[in-house]
């Protein structure tokens, strides 16, 4: 499929909001794809395919958990950390993606997890600093993401972390495992 049709398949089922922000994943991703040398086309269709479960029945959505034997403990976390498991699973089924690396970067894009690809790392990153986001910060991970790709990942990771923390809000532990992980490899690295 083209950009125009897999464009046109998601715009109807998101808010204009959600789709503008979904444009400038797209145009952030393979802005970080040339710079790291990334294929363009998979982060292209990974950003698009992103969020294309936000919107979907929570219900139906903890149905495909149970069904798809995804992790267990993603019930009753609601949208925010289902949208990413789930939108992986729409993406192979509805759209046939069958390269694992771009349902991975699909999968693991709000939460990050340990060992993620360069197309993964490239999905995190862009979803946090696209030019639409605006939260204290932004600019400062904006630059990290010009100059070195697993540095803005472990910026992002610990901004999303302490925001969580911040604002009291619990932590699904796979954004943990992959902050210990990132810490322990920049500890080793001095
Ligand atoms: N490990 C986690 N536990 C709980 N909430 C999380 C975790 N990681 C990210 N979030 C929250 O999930 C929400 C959705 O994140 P994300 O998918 O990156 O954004 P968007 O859907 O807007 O692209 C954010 O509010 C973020 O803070």
């Amino acid at each position: 499929m083209e950009r125009e049709e897999y464009l046109a398949a998601i715009k109807p089922r998101m808010p204009e909001k959600r789709y503008i922000h979904t444009i400038g994943v797209m145009e952030t991703a393979i802005a970080l794809a040339k710079v790291f040398g990334e294929n363009e086309k998979n982060a292209e269709i990974a950003a698009i395919l992103h969020d294309i479960a936000k919107y979907a029945d929570i219900a139906w959505m903890e149905k495909i958990v149970r069904d798809e034997k995804l992790d267990h403990r993603l019930i009753g976390w609601g949208s925010e950390l289902l949208h990413g498991p789930v939108g992986a699973y729409i993406a192979e089924h509805e759209f046939g993606i069958v390269e694992e690396d771009i349902l991975n970067a699909i999968r693991f894009h709000t939460t990050g997890r340990v060992g993620m690809s360069r197309l993964e790392k490239i999905l995190f990153v862009a979803d946090m600093i696209e030019p639409n986001r605006k939260f204290n910060g932004v600019e400062r991970l904006r630059k990290k993401a010009q100059k070195n790709l697993d540095k803005a990942v472990s910026a992002c990771v610990r901004h999303t972390l302490a925001f969580l923390i911040d604002t009291k809000q619990p932590i699904y532990p796979l954004s943990i495992d992959c902050y210990n992980d990132l810490m322990k490899r920049e500890d080793s690295e001095g």
